[in-house]
């Protein structure tokens, strides 16, 4: 590996320590990505020098807690290339961003007999809040099918759109199959039948360049843990004509203009969408991980996985009696890895690989509408980071190996 990923792994101490005896090999970073040290001495040095409530303070260190905590709005609209900071809400998740937008915009523009379309890949934080609102409003819900090949089926989309879709609700990559849609594409073509498109970033924030202004999506969520960030802070783009005529869900202190006895009047966005006191201290987590990310440069970042990703999937369908969910092909397959070895349960694969120190996820994903269709219950899942080296691939492959025919010498 170069030079520049020997300097960053000196970043991530938690990587070096031993699970069950073995050197720990972290592979599940679509569940969370690790937190290299300069976000959080960025974070403690926060609270130890600069912490005082944001807004409504008349006091030097309330000013510059603002300043902080509105400096990170830039900084996360120049991320994805947002026209401005008015068009970024902080919430605490992707969950939160995705309900927000189905809550508050869903019940403006979704009326009965109006359809929502979302795709089988969808994780539950972009299934959910799009049935409970058809459930409210007696709109339909229409999902895309997967293709052959197991990427979205785009023939589907063009023919389950029409001039009754309002909103249409897609991940820009799936926590599962490790496919990144073409959202310009869907854009387009929803837009041509007037509907709205909320994107769910989540995975696809930390792997790829993101250019809201480019795909001219409408909306667009991801979480700061998903990219080197501290839990609990989440972001939720919107043009800023739509933010403007949507109505807050909660309610309480900071999002206010004035208060009087029978009424209220709302702060303009992002701010009447950020009732209370937000996760100050979070947010400055999420500007010092764009700072991290910024410094390693996306590129150098979407190459290293595609180098992983490429040294490891040849060598993982090599293996007999395991199956690859999603395409088969690098070319199509991003830094998520889903499989499962025949006739033994995932759940068993993952504490076989826990054993040997190799941390992966074993279960639905929050996707099991998807793993209906794919035919599964639930599958293991690798999933990659530019910290993981081309010989944590080869451990990988042969630490899998020993799982299988440990459980088969047991059957
Ligand atoms: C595509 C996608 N959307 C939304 C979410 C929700 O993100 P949160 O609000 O930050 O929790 C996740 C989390 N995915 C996973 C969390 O753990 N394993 C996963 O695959 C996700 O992968």
């Amino acid at each position: 590996m170069d030079k520049k990923f020997e300097n960053v792994i000196k970043d991530f101490p938690i990587l070096s320590q031993k699970i069950n005896d073995e050197p720990l090999l972290y592979l599940d970073n679509a569940a969370t990505s690790q937190t290299p040290n300069p976000v959080l001495n960025e974070m403690v040095s926060f609270y130890q020098s600069e912490n005082a409530n944001v807004h409504r303070g008349v006091y030097t260190l309330a000013n510059e807690a603002t300043t902080a905590y509105e400096n990170v709005r830039e900084q996360v609209a120049e991320f994805i290339h947002a026209p401005n900071a008015k068009s970024i809400v902080y919430t605490r998740s992707t969950t939160e961003s995705l309900n927000l937008v189905a809550s508050s915009f869903g019940d403006l523009v979704v009326h009965e007999s109006d359809e929502i379309l979302i795709t089988i890949m969808e994780h539950h934080s972009n299934l959910i809040p799009w049935q409970q609102l058809a459930k409210r409003k007696h709109a339909k819900l229409k999902y895309v099918e997967l293709a052959d090949d197991q990427t979205l089926d785009i023939a589907d989309f063009k023919r389950k759109l029409t001039e009754r879709t309002k909103i249409v609700a897609v991940a820009q990559m799936s926590n599962v199959l490790g496919v990144t849609n073409p959202i310009k594409e869907i854009t387009r073509l929803a837009h041509q039948q007037h509907a709205y498109v909320v994107v769910d970033a989540a995975q696809s924030v930390a792997h790829q360049s993101i250019d809201v202004q480019d795909l001219d999506v409408d909306f667009l969520a991801f979480s700061g843990h998903k990219m080197l960030g501290p839990t609990g802070i989440g972001v939720l783009f919107g043009k800023a004509e739509l933010l403007d005529e949507m109505n807050p869900v909660q309610f309480g202190g900071e999002m206010i203009e004035a208060v009087s006895r029978t009424q209220a009047k709302w702060q303009s966005a992002p701010w009447k969408f950020e009732a209370g006191t937000q996760n100050i201290g979070g947010v400055i987590g999420l500007g010092a991980a764009i700072t991290y990310i910024s410094k390693l440069k996306m590129t150098w970042i979407e190459a290293t996985e595609h180098k992983l990703l490429t040294y490891l999937l040849p060598q993982l369908v090599q293996i007999k009696g395991l199956t690859i969910y999603g395409p088969q092909t690098v070319a199509e397959h991003g830094s998520i890895v889903a499989f499962n070895l025949a006739n033994l349960h995932p759940h068993d694969v993952a504490t076989g690989l826990d054993m040997l120190g190799v941390e992966v996820r074993a279960g639905h994903h929050c996707a099991q509408p998807l793993m209906t269709t794919l035919g599964v219950e639930s599958t293991v899942r690798a999933s990659l980071s530019f910290y993981n080296s081309l010989a944590d691939m080869d451990r990988f492959v042969y630490d899998v190996k020993m799982v299988k025919e440990f459980f088969n010498r047991e059957s």
